[in-house]
């Protein structure tokens, strides 16, 4: 049976990435997406904007929604500090199994948990079954119709302290308009605007942060 697309990127990373260097494993992932096949991670421009924001937060504990082949998960457990851990989580299997091994082969397994499941049921989840007081850091790179409501989720399960800081890929394209008016109409959000790129391409994209007042 053919290869899929997120099997060929793992691919060409286990044979032309350095074993437990995740700049290189970053590098690979965006030189075969940019050079062969586009495939929707978060990419080195955007990358920036993400490892400015981890550097900023030095988070503790942080969460990333949308996992994908494990390319953000990799780029932010790089910049953890010693004992900080991620949980990423992944609704589809087929993305969840190559990212598993992206994260092997990176060498940032033992910061990093990875969850299989839908948002909305890992979410509620975090406190009791995964040992999460509060969360320092959110990514959100998952469905974009659901950001909005993970955010609110998020609240509801008590699972945001003040400070703590999300990030969310994709404003622009494929966007996120329901959440935009969510946040920037929220008095207990401060929100930054971070204007860039689609990943690979020259058409427009955005992060958004948002640090949550309490
Ligand atoms: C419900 C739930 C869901 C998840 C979940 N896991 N993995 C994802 C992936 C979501 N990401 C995207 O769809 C995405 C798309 C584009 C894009 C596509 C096509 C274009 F033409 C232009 C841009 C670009 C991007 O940067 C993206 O991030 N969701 C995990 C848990 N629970
Ligand atoms: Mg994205």
């Amino acid at each position: 049976m053919n290869q899929s697309k997120e099997q060929r990127i793992l691919n060409f990373v286990l044979q032309n990435a350095v074993r437990g260097d995740p700049c290189s494993v970053m590098d690979t992932i965006d030189k075969y997406c940019s050079q062969k096949e586009w495939a929707m991670n978060v990419g080195n421009e955007k990358g920036l904007i993400l490892d400015k924001t981890v550097e900023e937060v030095n988070p503790s504990v942080a969460l990333e929604l949308g996992t994908y082949c494990g390319y953000s998960a990799v780029r932010i457990a790089r910049l953890l500090k010693a004992g900080a851990r991620l949980l990423t989580v992944e609704f589809n299997p087929e993305f969840a199994a190559i990212a598993k091994q992206m994260i092997e082969f990176a060498g940032v397994q033992d910061k990093v948990k990875l969850l299989e499941g839908p948002s909305e049921e890992i979410i509620p989840q975090l406190k009791k079954k995964y040992e999460v007081d509060t969360l320092d850091f959110v990514f959100l790179d998952h469905w974009k119709d659901r950001y909005a409501p993970d955010t609110i989720l998020l609240q509801e399960c008590n699972l945001l302290r003040k400070g703590s800081v999300l990030l969310a890929d994709n404003i622009i394209v494929p966007g996120a308009p329901e959440f935009l008016k969510y946040i920037r109409n929220n008095p207990r959000f401060q929100c930054t605007n971070y204007p860039s790129h689609l990943e690979y391409m020259k058409v427009e994209d955005a992060m958004e942060k948002a640090v949550f007042l309490g």
